[in-house]
C-alpha cells in the first residue's frame, strides 16, 4: 500500500522544517535589513545627484555592479542569472526613488 502524501498543515507539526524555518527566518530579517539599510544611502545618492544635478541612472556603474554579482554568484554557487535580476529590480526602484528626488529638486527650482 502506498503511504498518503501529507498536506501542508502538517508541516506545522514537523520539527524538522521547523529548524529549518527558524533558519530561513532569519536570514529573511537579515535581508530585509540589509535592504533597508542600501535603501537608506541611496536616498542620500539620490538626494545628492538631485543637487549637483547628475543623472538618476548610471549604466556604466551598473553594467560594473552587474558584471561583479554575476562572479561572486557563480564563486558562492548562486544562479547568477538569479542574481542579475535580483539586482537590477532594486536598482529600477533606485532609480525611481532618485528620478522623484530630481522632479522635486526641478520643481524646488
Ligand atoms: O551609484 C549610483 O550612481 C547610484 O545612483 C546607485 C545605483 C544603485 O542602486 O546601486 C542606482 C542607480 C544607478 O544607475 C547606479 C547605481
Amino acid at each position: 500500500m502506498q503511504a498518503r502524501a501529507a498536506q501542508p498543515e502538517q508541516a506545522g507539526n514537523d520539527a524538522v522544517l521547523a529548524g529549518f524555518r527558524r533558519s530561513i527566518d532569519n536570514i529573511d530579517a537579515a535581508l530585509v535589513c540589509m535592504l533597508a539599510e542600501r535603501f537608506r544611502i541611496t536616498q542620500a545618492v539620490g538626494e545628492y545627484k538631485a543637487r549637483v544635478q547628475l543623472p538618476p541612472a548610471d549604466p556604466d556603474r551598473e553594467a560594473r555592479q552587474i558584471a561583479r554579482l554575476r562572479s561572486l554568484a557563480e564563486d558562492a554557487d548562486l544562479d547568477p542569472e538569479f542574481s542579475e535580476k535580483f539586482i537590477r529590480f532594486v536598482i529600477e526602484e533606485v532609480i525611481r526613488h532618485h528620478q522623484r528626488h530630481a522632479a522635486a529638486e526641478a520643481e524646488a527650482g
